[in-house]
Protein backbone atom coordinates (compact mmCIF):
# COMPACT_ATOMS: atom_id res chain seq x y z
CA UNK A 1 0.00 0.00 0.00
CA UNK A 2 1.32 3.60 -0.41
CA UNK A 3 1.57 5.80 1.88
CA UNK A 4 1.68 9.97 2.78
CA UNK A 5 3.66 10.81 5.84
CA UNK A 6 4.88 13.41 8.10
CA UNK A 7 7.76 13.06 10.48
CA UNK A 8 8.59 14.77 13.52
CA UNK A 9 5.15 17.40 13.35
CA UNK A 10 6.25 19.74 16.38
CA UNK A 11 3.26 20.92 18.26
CA UNK A 12 3.43 23.45 20.99
CA UNK A 13 0.14 23.05 23.57
CA UNK A 14 -1.37 22.47 26.96
CA UNK A 15 -1.09 18.82 27.77
CA UNK A 16 -0.70 16.74 30.95
CA UNK A 17 -2.39 15.36 34.00
CA UNK A 18 -1.16 17.08 36.48
CA UNK A 19 -2.10 20.65 37.62
CA UNK A 20 1.62 22.48 36.81
CA UNK A 21 1.16 20.84 33.37
CA UNK A 22 -2.01 23.13 32.34
CA UNK A 23 -0.74 26.48 32.86
CA UNK A 24 2.41 25.74 30.34
CA UNK A 25 2.28 24.58 26.91
CA UNK A 26 4.70 21.71 26.01
CA UNK A 27 5.99 19.80 23.19
CA UNK A 28 4.61 16.87 21.68
CA UNK A 29 6.26 15.89 18.45
CA UNK A 30 4.00 13.50 15.70
CA UNK A 31 4.92 10.74 13.19
CA UNK A 32 1.65 9.92 10.75
CA UNK A 33 1.18 7.84 8.34
CA UNK A 34 -2.20 7.56 5.62
CA UNK A 35 -2.43 4.84 3.42
CA UNK A 36 -3.63 5.52 0.22
CA UNK A 37 -3.39 4.76 -3.67
CA UNK A 38 -0.94 7.27 -5.26
CA UNK A 39 -0.89 5.89 -8.34
CA UNK A 40 -4.18 8.49 -10.24
CA UNK A 41 -2.14 11.74 -8.53
CA UNK A 42 1.49 10.23 -10.26
CA UNK A 43 -0.07 9.30 -13.67
CA UNK A 44 -2.19 13.20 -13.76
CA UNK A 45 0.32 14.71 -11.72
CA UNK A 46 -1.90 16.32 -10.06
CA UNK A 47 -2.44 17.34 -6.24
CA UNK A 48 -5.91 16.51 -6.02
CA UNK A 49 -5.66 13.40 -6.64
CA UNK A 50 -3.21 12.78 -3.56
CA UNK A 51 -3.46 13.35 0.55
CA UNK A 52 -1.84 17.09 0.93
CA UNK A 53 0.29 16.42 3.53
CA UNK A 54 0.00 20.47 3.86
CA UNK A 55 -3.53 20.64 4.62
CA UNK A 56 -3.06 17.68 6.94
CA UNK A 57 -0.77 18.87 8.90
CA UNK A 58 -2.35 22.22 9.56
CA UNK A 59 -5.40 20.46 10.66
CA UNK A 60 -3.73 18.66 12.58
CA UNK A 61 -1.88 21.10 14.17
CA UNK A 62 -5.18 23.05 15.20
CA UNK A 63 -6.61 20.00 16.85
CA UNK A 64 -4.38 19.64 19.11
CA UNK A 65 -3.73 23.40 20.08
CA UNK A 66 -7.68 23.65 20.10
CA UNK A 67 -8.06 22.85 23.87
CA UNK A 68 -6.32 21.35 26.80
CA UNK A 69 -6.11 17.57 26.44
CA UNK A 70 -4.22 15.09 29.55
CA UNK A 71 -3.64 12.58 28.02
CA UNK A 72 -1.36 11.76 24.78
CA UNK A 73 -3.54 8.82 23.79
CA UNK A 74 -6.57 11.48 23.54
CA UNK A 75 -4.48 13.21 21.30
CA UNK A 76 -3.36 10.20 19.47
CA UNK A 77 -7.05 9.05 18.90
CA UNK A 78 -8.54 12.18 18.30
CA UNK A 79 -5.93 12.58 15.25
CA UNK A 80 -6.41 8.91 14.02
CA UNK A 81 -10.42 10.06 14.10
CA UNK A 82 -9.79 13.31 12.18
CA UNK A 83 -7.52 11.90 9.46
CA UNK A 84 -9.96 8.77 8.91
CA UNK A 85 -13.16 11.56 8.75
CA UNK A 86 -11.67 14.07 6.40
CA UNK A 87 -9.32 12.33 4.29
CA UNK A 88 -9.46 9.35 1.77
CA UNK A 89 -7.51 6.45 3.42
CA UNK A 90 -8.37 3.21 4.55
CA UNK A 91 -5.78 3.50 7.90
CA UNK A 92 -3.67 5.45 9.50
CA UNK A 93 -0.71 5.20 12.10
CA UNK A 94 0.06 7.88 14.44
CA UNK A 95 2.71 8.36 16.98
CA UNK A 96 2.81 10.91 19.78
CA UNK A 97 5.84 12.10 21.36
CA UNK A 98 6.43 14.29 24.61
CA UNK A 99 9.79 14.05 25.08
CA UNK A 100 10.28 16.45 27.82
CA UNK A 101 7.98 14.09 29.98
CA UNK A 102 10.82 12.22 31.42
CA UNK A 103 14.32 13.65 32.19
CA UNK A 104 16.37 10.24 31.92
CA UNK A 105 14.26 9.16 28.60
CA UNK A 106 15.40 10.71 24.99
CA UNK A 107 11.56 10.62 24.46
CA UNK A 108 8.34 9.03 25.33
CA UNK A 109 4.96 8.36 23.66
CA UNK A 110 2.15 6.37 22.31
CA UNK A 111 1.39 4.94 19.13
CA UNK A 112 -1.91 3.60 17.49
CA UNK A 113 -2.97 2.12 14.05
CA UNK A 114 -6.67 2.48 13.15
CA UNK A 115 -8.79 1.81 10.16
CA UNK A 116 -11.47 3.02 8.46
CA UNK A 117 -14.76 1.39 8.98
CA UNK A 118 -14.86 -1.58 6.28
CA UNK A 119 -11.60 -1.81 5.66
CA UNK A 120 -9.21 -4.81 6.77
CA UNK A 121 -7.66 -4.51 10.12
N1 LIG B 1 0.62 6.65 29.11
C1 LIG B 1 0.73 7.93 29.61
N2 LIG B 1 1.44 8.13 30.73
C2 LIG B 1 1.54 9.36 31.23
C3 LIG B 1 0.95 10.47 30.57
C4 LIG B 1 0.24 10.22 29.39
O1 LIG B 1 -0.32 11.13 28.73
N3 LIG B 1 0.15 8.95 28.94
N4 LIG B 1 1.11 11.72 31.08
C5 LIG B 1 1.80 11.94 32.19
C6 LIG B 1 2.05 13.31 32.68
O2 LIG B 1 1.26 14.27 32.05
C7 LIG B 1 3.55 13.55 32.48
O3 LIG B 1 3.87 13.70 31.11
C8 LIG B 1 4.12 14.71 33.28
O4 LIG B 1 5.52 14.71 33.14
C9 LIG B 1 2.40 10.86 32.98
N5 LIG B 1 2.24 9.58 32.37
Amino acid sequence: MDMVFIKQLQVDTVIGVYDWEKTIKQRLVLDITLATDQRAAASSDDIRLTLDYAVISEKVIKLITAQPIELIETVAERVAQLLLQEFATSRVEVTVCKPGAVAEAQTVGVQITRYAPGANS
